[in-house]
């Protein structure tokens, strides 16, 4: 769960830096539908509108790694209000511990080689706790 208390200069400050989820997908709630996430497309901010009563599912970075890029992880961040403070709920899914991740092998041939290497769960965790939250930095790190 995200608490943004309200800040007298929200442009000053950030909610949560920019990042894309490191998991297989993520489902949202924008709790009290205040506006604040955003996502990034085509070099722009985009914000998220919340909708009453719906769920934002976020692509993560292990859903691009299994699809070997086709689906693409979203970066996104969350900005702060001046007034009101905001509240979301983020669920992430993923793989087990013990799993091994990378591209699904059916999707790999000559002519559509592998994009990414492959990791187990538990030292894929271990490296993304050991970075700080930076843009798809992480993910960048296994592209081969
Ligand atoms: O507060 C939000 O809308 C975004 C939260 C988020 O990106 C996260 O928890 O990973
Ligand atoms: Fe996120």
């Amino acid at each position: 769960m995200n608490y943004y208390p309200p800040c007298p200069e929200p442009n000053k400050v950030i909610g949560l830096t920019p990042h894309s989820d490191a998991t297989g997908l993520t489902i949202l709630l924008q709790v009290n539908e205040v506006e604040g996430l955003q996502i990034k497309k085509d070099g722009n901010w985009v914000s998220i509108k919340p909708l009453p009563n719906a769920f934002v599912i976020n692509i993560g970075d292990i859903l691009e790694i299994i699809s070997n890029g086709t689906y693409r992880s979203i970066e996104h961040r969350a900005t702060v209000n001046s007034e009101k403070e905001r509240l979301s709920i983020a669920t992430f899914y993923a793989p087990r511990y013990s799993a091994e991740i990378g591209p699904a092998p059916s999707l790999i041939s000559k002519q559509t080689p592998a994009l990414f290497k492959k990791i187990g769960v538990e030292e894929y965790f271990q490296t993304l706790f050991a970075r700080e939250l930076h843009s798809k930095s992480h993910l960048d790190t296994l592209r081969i």
